[in-house]
């Protein structure tokens, strides 16, 4: 079975043996070096229009926690930016290190940040969130990093969750969250066509990684850090370090929204 992780003998250099796209031509995370991204004038501005009552529940997948959404209805939508058409929020879920030095998936002219933030959504011209999971245009990630600094209130009602899923498989409720006070003052963006981070790794990704972070405090990454990568039941293995590394850009231009 397709049992993957972050580990020595499961982690990112193994993924390939079982996921061949690993080696693909438009894989993710990169590292982005601003010098080097272009301006482009004709991209828009991003429009992120987020519903807090669509917010369901919280739940640790054994590879990060994630906060799924409601996605019947167009009530959380992303549109704007790179992207033609409406992408409905699926789920967030976050990347992060063992350390601050480290965690985050994506990297600034090779600058790691000790957590990032990914905003998952799909293409409302496919049927369905698994449909547009296979095609190029099928999905936008917004990622957002985290630095540290300040403790981040809105950050803190989905840690102040963690207690109640801290093994592989628990989830609990988490209603009305507004995912927009977990996004910086300025939305300026870069953006590239890359994957999936984790398996499956599917090249169907618009990336939109936005300039400025968010902070969060040391004491809040501890939280982080706090989970577990097993089960119930289970020898207990913290779960850190679930970041993938920046990956060959292979000729890929990056965009940027901003001079
Ligand atoms: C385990 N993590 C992934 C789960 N998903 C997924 C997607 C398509 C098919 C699929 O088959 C199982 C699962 S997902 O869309 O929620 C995402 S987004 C994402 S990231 N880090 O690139 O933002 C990783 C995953
Ligand atoms: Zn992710």
């Amino acid at each position: 079975s397709h049992s993957w992780g972050y580990g020595p003998h499961d982690g990112p250099e193994t993924w390939a043996k079982s996921f061949p796209i690993a080696d693909g031509p438009r894989q993710s995370p990169i590292d982005i070096v601003p010098t080097q991204a272009q301006h482009d004038p004709a991209l828009k501005q991003l429009k992120l229009k987020y519903d807090p009552a669509t917010a369901k529940s919280i739940l640790n997948n054994g590879h990060s926690f994630q906060v799924d959404f409601a996605d019947d209805e167009d009530n959380s939508t992303l549109s704007g930016g790179p992207i033609t058409g409406i992408y409905r929020l699926r789920q967030f879920h976050f990347h992060w290190g063992s350390s601050d030095d480290k965690g985050s998936e994506h990297t600034i002219a090779g600058t790691k940040f000790p957590c990032e933030l990914h905003l998952v959504h799909w293409n409302t011209k496919y049927p369905s969130f698994g449909e547009a999971a296979s095609q190029p245009d099928g999905l936008a990630v917004v990622g957002v990093f985290l630095k540290i600094g300040a403790a981040n209130p809105s950050l803190q009602k989905v840690l102040d969750a963690l207690d109640d899923i801290q093994a592989k498989g628990q989830q609990t409720t988490f209603p009305n969250f507004d995912p927009k006070t977990l996004l910086p003052g300025a939305l300026d963006f870069w953006t590239y066509d890359g994957s999936l981070t984790t398996p499956p790794l599917l090249e169907s990704v618009t990336w939109i990684v936005l300039k400025d972070p968010i902070s969060v405090s040391p004491a809040q990454m501890a939280k982080f850090r706090s989970l577990l990568f097993t089960p119930e039941g289970e020898p207990p293995c913290c779960m850190v370090d679930n970041y993938r590394p920046p990956q060959p850009l292979k000729g890929r231009k990056v965009c940027a929204s901003f001079k």
